[in-house]
């Protein structure tokens, strides 16, 4: 009996694997030399977990170039970016003060994290091994920058920096939206 139902749910996910739609991106092959090869932790993770290789306590508001022991050597046209986790950044308040650290494809020297303790109060201890940032690898375009005399026009403009505002849109479309569901008497 218990079979039959594994056996039907088996099925079953196999006919919404099938037919679930993805996006299969490709791979790039990246060389590395690393004591802990960066891992992603799930399927359709982005980024890759990178490990300390050094042990060291932050105080409240300190930071701290971590080591990772990680060098990679990326094809042109990639570039990797070091971005904070966020669970160390929602329970701990650590994050990494240049994110995203940008490492470029050139670039054979040792990946390292710049670690910020925002905590007001608490010390964070990092571990060898920890896991303390994750590296997403990216295709990046080399911009040509053709100057000109004039930007053309655009719905935006010069507005930013806030110019929206944060409730504005939201009663704006409220308004809309009681204007049009009144119904008919
Ligand atoms: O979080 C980071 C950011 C950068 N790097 C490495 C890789 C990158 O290729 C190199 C230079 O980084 P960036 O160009 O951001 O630094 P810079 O201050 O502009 O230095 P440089 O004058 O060497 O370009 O440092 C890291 O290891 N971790």
């Amino acid at each position: 009996m218990a079979r039959g139902v594994r056996g039907k749910r088996a099925w079953l996910y196999s006919i919404i694997l099938l037919h679930y739609p993805r996006h299969v991106a490709e791979t790039v092959d990246v060389l590395i030399t690393a004591p802990v090869i960066p891992a992603y932790a799930h399927p359709g993770d982005a980024g890759a977990d990178l490990h300390s290789a050094e042990a060291l306590t932050l105080a409240p508001g300190e930071r701290a170039t971590v080591a990772t022991g990680v060098s990679i050597a990326l094809p042109d046209g990639f570039a990797a970016f070091v971005v904070p986790r966020s669970g160390m950044a929602s329970k701990h308040g650590i994050t990494i003060v240049n994110s995203p650290g940008t490492v470029d494809a050139g670039y054979r020297g040792e990946i390292k994290v710049t670690l910020l303790n925002t905590d007001a109060d608490a010390e964070y201890a990092v571990a060898v091994g920890d896991r303390i940032a994750q590296l997403i690898v990216m295709p990046v375009t080399r911009a040509r920058f053709v100057a000109v005399d004039r930007l053309p026009g655009s719905v935006r403009g010069d507005g930013g920096f806030g110019s929206t505002g944060t409730a504005a849109l939201a009663r704006a479309a409220h308004d809309s939206d009681s204007n049009t569901s009144g119904g008919i008497a």
